[in-house]
């Protein structure tokens, strides 16, 4: 036999073209015929077995189990999701970023927030609300260098995304943690223009020991197209801070919404759970509600 089977990580996706990282080598392949009969698309970020050929190219021949899987960005096995947040223009909605976490969280993807242009609004309260529901929560300044050391330690290892709206700093950050990684700042790439971003790829970037997805994406973050709606008990669990209290309902099936003896809500009565936590949790709640009823209610 000539070919040697061996196993990496997808780094890129290009015109039909998978680069896979391998342990000694980056290796460029084609998918081999039968992932067109299967459901299943390679991803950048998927853990694969490559078929190694004697002039160093390669065939893809299985996906290895996943973590999970996004669509926007289209990427696989994401370790943790970086929530940028600001307290300063644009200020962040709380009720998107808790959107953002409870998304995350359902994909077993953890999430860490930070706050960013703390140098010019130290938003004190947003980062209480976060570590109080025990969401690792970092105050950030791309222009000060504020949190950067510890936000790149995070970031060690691991494979991450980063997301938040727009002007919130992402690339500012990007650059703060590796200046090599040569995303255009909001500035920059108004002078060269949006077309230039055109023909945009998902691509797994190393920068500070781990690898980073150069597409911030999520920024439209609703339900993803095909999935399964929302369910009341996944949602719940999504919101970390409650899970103490599941299951102490006096109701079995309880929603936590307004019902007699919701541990959730005597909780929250209590202090321990943040108000507009729970009301971002009663917005999922409706939203998914609508998309598709749980039956009795
Ligand atoms: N004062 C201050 N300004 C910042 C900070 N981070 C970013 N900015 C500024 O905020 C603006 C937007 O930053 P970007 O890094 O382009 O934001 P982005 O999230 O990448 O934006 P999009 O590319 O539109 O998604 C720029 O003018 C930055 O200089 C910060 O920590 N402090
Ligand atoms: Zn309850």
């Amino acid at each position: 036999m000539s070919q040697t089977r061996v196993e990496g990580t997808i780094r890129k996706a290009l015109s039909g073209f998978y680069y896979v990282q391998t342990e000694q080598t980056l290796v460029t392949c084609r998918a081999r015929g039968k992932f067109r009969y299967q459901k299943v698309t390679p991803l950048v970020g998927d853990r694969v077995a490559i078929a190694l050929q004697p002039d160093g190219s390669g065939s893809l021949v299985e996906i290895l189990p996943r973590r999970n899987a996004f669509q926007r960005p289209a990427v696989a096995n994401l370790d943790q999701l970086v929530i940028i947040a600001s307290g300063a223009v644009p200020v962040s909605d709380p009720f998107l970023l808790d959107r953002i976490i409870s998304l995350a969280e359902r994909k077993g993807c953890e999430p860490i927030l930070c706050i960013n242009k703390w140098d010019l609004v130290p938003a004190q309260q947003l980062l209480e609300t976060y570590r109080a529901a025990g969401i690792p929560a970092l105050p950030v300044s791309a222009v000060t260098g504020l949190g950067i050391d510890q936000l790149r330690g995070l970031l060690a290892g691991k494979i991450s995304a980063f997301t938040g709206n727009s002007g919130v700093g992402k690339s500012s950050l990007l650059n703060a943690l590796d200046p090599a990684f040569g995303l255009a700042t909001g500035e920059i790439s108004e002078k060269l223009g949006r077309g230039r971003h055109t023909t945009r790829h998902v691509e797994l970037f190393p920068l500070a020991g781990g690898l980073i997805a150069d597409t911030p994406g999520f920024s439209a973050f609703d339900q993803e197209k095909g999935e399964d709606p929302v369910e009341q008990e996944a949602l719940a669990r999504s919101f970390r801070e409650f899970r103490p209290y599941l299951g102490q309902c006096r109701f079995v099936g309880c929603a936590h919404v307004k019902e007699q003896g919701c541990a959730v809500l005597a909780a929250r009565d209590a202090g321990k759970i943040v108000p507009s936590r729970h009301e971002s949790y009663v917005r999922l709640y409706e939203l998914a509600r609508e998309n598709k009823p749980w039956g009795k209610n």
